[in-house]
């Protein structure tokens, strides 16, 4: 079983802990979402991961072994850390073979993963000419290279299409599928909902959150109705007769806090209330995140005076 695991993990730069103390392991067959204010220390972690970097102390090992030690570690461990990483001046399709040779990784394996990252087209042009979206995909292309059990991508959709947006989810579901480990670092809370199956979150640094993203979600947000009605005056009263609050929206539909949808429907149709409207409003993963994360945000917005 190739996980990542992660022990007592610390990193510090001068003064500044950039990760303390982090436990966590990361498991195959899943999509790990790997989330936290910026400068919370995802980036140094994966570093670490990948011995970029040298713990000040504790250990990051992948399949019980540090990164270090593994021979040909593309074909263990696929990395997008920074799309960057290219050199402007090679086509995209000759910095794939350069990396396949240090690996002996035959050229046929480079058009395969051209093909999957729909870079064919443009693998003969040089690195300079794409575009950041087209820089990602080059990124995502080399962690894919050796057919890796272990896959980590840090941002992954930054500077995608939403035709790209689209693809990546579709890739990493199926990466997971595979039974591979995937972990994957983003700031978007909609695109890690749409394909993490787990959760973990740092904050300064440290471990706050390593659950299944259904129970991260359930676990902060309280459940509530989304209702609407041609008769207002009609919900309004069967509500308030038993004991709900309802929070009125423009727009004419109300959330009913801290209610089940099969209570209210039962409720609701019982005094025959007309509906045009009636649906669980599940919380979301950024309702959930921002809620956990409140305190730990090191670079929020300051409210401005008056
Ligand atoms: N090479 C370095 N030298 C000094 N400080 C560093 C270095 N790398 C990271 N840090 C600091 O460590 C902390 C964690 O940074 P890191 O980039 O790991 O966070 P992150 O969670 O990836 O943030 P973001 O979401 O903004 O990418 C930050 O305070 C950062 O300034």
């Amino acid at each position: 079983m190739t996980s990542i695991d992660v022990q007592d993990l610390t990193k510090e730069y001068g003064a500044r802990r950039a990760v303390d103390h982090l436990t966590f392991r990361v498991l195959p067959g899943r999509v790990t979402g790997f989330l936290g204010p910026n400068g919370a220390g995802k980036s140094t972690t994966m570093r670490l991961v990948l011995g970029l970097d040298h713990p000040t102390s504790g250990t990051a090992t992948v399949g019980g072994r540090a990164y270090a030690a593994l021979r040909e570690p593309l074909r263990h461990v696929g990395a997008l850390l920074d799309a960057q990483a290219a050199h402007g001046s090679r086509t995209g399709r000759d910095h794939l073979r350069v990396l396949a040779a240090s690996h002996r990784i035959p050229d046929r394996r480079v058009d395969e993963v051209l093909g999957e990252t729909g870079l064919g087209s443009v693998s003969r042009r040089r690195v300079r000419t794409y575009s950041l979206g087209m820089r990602q995909r080059l990124g995502i292309a080399a962690a894919l290279l050796g057919d890796p059990q272990v896959i980590m991508l840090d941002e992954p959709s930054n500077g995608l299409d939403p035709e790209g947006i689209v693809w990546i989810r579709t890739l990493l579901r199926r990466l997971a599928d595979e039974g591979r480990t995937v972990l994957v670092s983003s700031h978007l809370m909609n695109e890690t909902a749409s394909f993490a199956d787990h959760l973990v979150v740092l904050g300064r640094g440290r471990l706050l959150a390593d659950t299944p993203m259904r129970e991260f979600i359930d676990g902060r947000v309280r459940p509530a109705v989304r209702v609407r009605t041609s008769d207002p005056a009609a919900l309004r009263s069967v509500l308030a007769g038993h004991g709900h609050r309802v929070v009125e929206h423009p727009d004419g539909h109300w959330t009913v806090p801290d209610a089940r949808v099969d209570d209210i429907g039962r409720l609701v149709s019982a005094a025959a209330v007309p509906l045009l409207e009636l649906a669980a409003d599940e919380g979301t993963l950024e309702q959930a995140y921002l809620d956990l994360t409140a305190a730990e945000t090191e670079f929020a917005a300051q409210p401005q005076e008056a």
